[in-house]
């Protein structure tokens, strides 16, 4: 069944199994998916503190020369009281004393005798950090289907949280077909062959994101090996294929897969390159059968796979969205279809691949990005505005730039 983009994307939600889930020490659980919420057990701060080296005083103690009589260490459990009159020295990050009213910065006093001179005003609470300011006890901190990173394993930390559940990872099997096919560590690679990017392509972006991969290599034109190879990939959540979903008298893809009774969701999608992309599955397996083209393959591994990927895998966030950018420059085609067409973002301006078609493989290692361009467009024109889909992007530059706002 032919379909477009959006009833393939549908398909996909509808059809796509969220994966189960299992309990993972903190330390494991970068990149992973949260499958319950996380409340604060704890204040943070847990008490009130200092935000300076300096002096505990009363703000009625302005301008005095006030006696130190005291010192109080970070760590410190200190049982000190501040009286008027007086001064206690503190230290960043050390529970204040009873009675304290601000915290006067070192830097901001002059000696007298066995004390220090307060400024001429003092407001109240300036440089305490109040218990709670920044994390209250009882507040959801962390919701289920949000990802961890670096700043949320932050927050398990705050909270002295060991273990948490999470969703496991999509177990994804990945295999290309074509007898012109060699794998990367052969060494012979005769004149009609050439090596299999794709599946290594796909076993990484697979990998970036958050998945489990089994690599299951190259399958001749053959039935019987593409069978072979199937029936190795039958205990995954999702078999990813290139090659072998066109017309030609060697293009078993399709007999393959039906010999093992996939359900077939959509054979053929309206869009430019990656037509024959094919989205069904085999009892709770899931199937994508991409094509050939590498471009092909990967434009659409971005779009389909992707979205298959973050379905299963627990997020809350799991459609693709855009950017704005404007059209570094004018870009003509063909209408009729909708394209996937690959190019460079650089933080503002898009510009799209130049020569590229759907069998190369230079273009998307250069791309961070791509835009589909609707059937009815022939012409973008410089300056328009355009959606960016991305596909890796870190704000980096070969030049360094000014990183300020106005
Ligand atoms: N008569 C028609 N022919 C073709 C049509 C069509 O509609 N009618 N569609 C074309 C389009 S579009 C595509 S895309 C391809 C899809 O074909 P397959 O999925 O069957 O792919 P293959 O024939 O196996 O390979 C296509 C091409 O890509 C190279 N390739 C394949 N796998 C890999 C790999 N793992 N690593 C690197 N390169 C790979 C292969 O050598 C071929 O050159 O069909 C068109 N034909
Ligand atoms: O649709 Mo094909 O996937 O142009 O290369």
């Amino acid at each position: 069944m032919e379909v477009t983009i959006e009833q393939a994307l549908d398909f996909i939600y509808k059809n796509t199994i969220k994966k189960a889930t299992k309990i993972l020490p903190m330390e494991q659980a970068l990149g992973f998916i949260m499958a319950e919420d996380i409340s604060a057990t704890h204040n943070l701060p847990p008490y009130d503190n200092s935000a300076m080296d300096g002096y505990a005083v009363k703000i009625s103690d302005a301008s005095k020369c006030v006696e130190v009589t005291d010192t109080i260490f970070a760590g410190d459990n200190s049982k000190a009281v501040l009286k008027n009159g007086c001064g206690i020295k503190i230290m960043t990050g050390a529970k204040i004393p009873e009675g304290t009213e601000a915290i006067v910065p070192r830097e901001d006093t002059t000696e007298c005798g066995d004390g220090v001179v307060l400024p001429d005003s003092l407001s109240e609470g300036r440089h305490i950090r109040h218990c709670g300011e920044d994390i209250k006890k009882g507040e959801i901190l962390l919701h289920k289907g949000e990802r961890l990173g670096a700043h949320q394993i932050t927050l398990l930390a705050s909270q002295g949280i060991s273990h948490i559940k999470v969703y496991k990872q999509p177990r994804v099997a990945i295999f290309a077909s074509g007898s012109e096919l060699k794998m990367h560590f052969e060494s012979v690679v005769d004149s009609y062959q050439l090596y299999n990017t794709n599946a290594p392509a796909l076993k990484a972006r697979c990998e970036e994101l958050g998945c489990e991969v089994d690599f299951i290599g190259t399958a001749k034109d053959s039935l019987e090996e593409l069978q072979e190879h199937l029936e190795s990939a039958l205990n995954s959540d999702l078999i990813i294929t290139s090659g072998g979903v066109s017309v030609g008298d060697a293009d078993y893809t399709k007999e393959a897969f039906g010999s093992f009774g996939m359900e077939t969701y959509f054979d053929k999608v309206q869009i430019k390159p990656g037509k024959p992309t094919t989205f069904g599955r085999i009892n709770k397996t899931m199937v994508l059968n991409l094509p050939g083209n590498p471009l092909a393959a990967s434009v659409n591994f971005e779009l389909f796979g992707q979205s298959i990927i973050l379905a299963m895998s627990g997020a809350n966030e799991k459609y693709l969205n855009t950017i704005d950018a404007k059209m570094a420059e004018e870009f003509k085609l063909r209408a009729g279809r909708r394209t996937l067409l690959p190019g460079y973002f650089d933080g503002s301006k898009f510009t799209p691949s130049k020569n590229f078609a759907p069998g190369m493989v230079k273009p998307l290692s250069e791309a961070n990005s791509y835009i589909m361009i609707s059937e009815e467009c022939s012409l973008i024109k410089e300056g328009d505005i355009v959606k960016i889909l991305p596909i890796r992007f870190a704000f980096n530059s070969n030049e360094q730039n000014s990183l300020v706002s106005p």
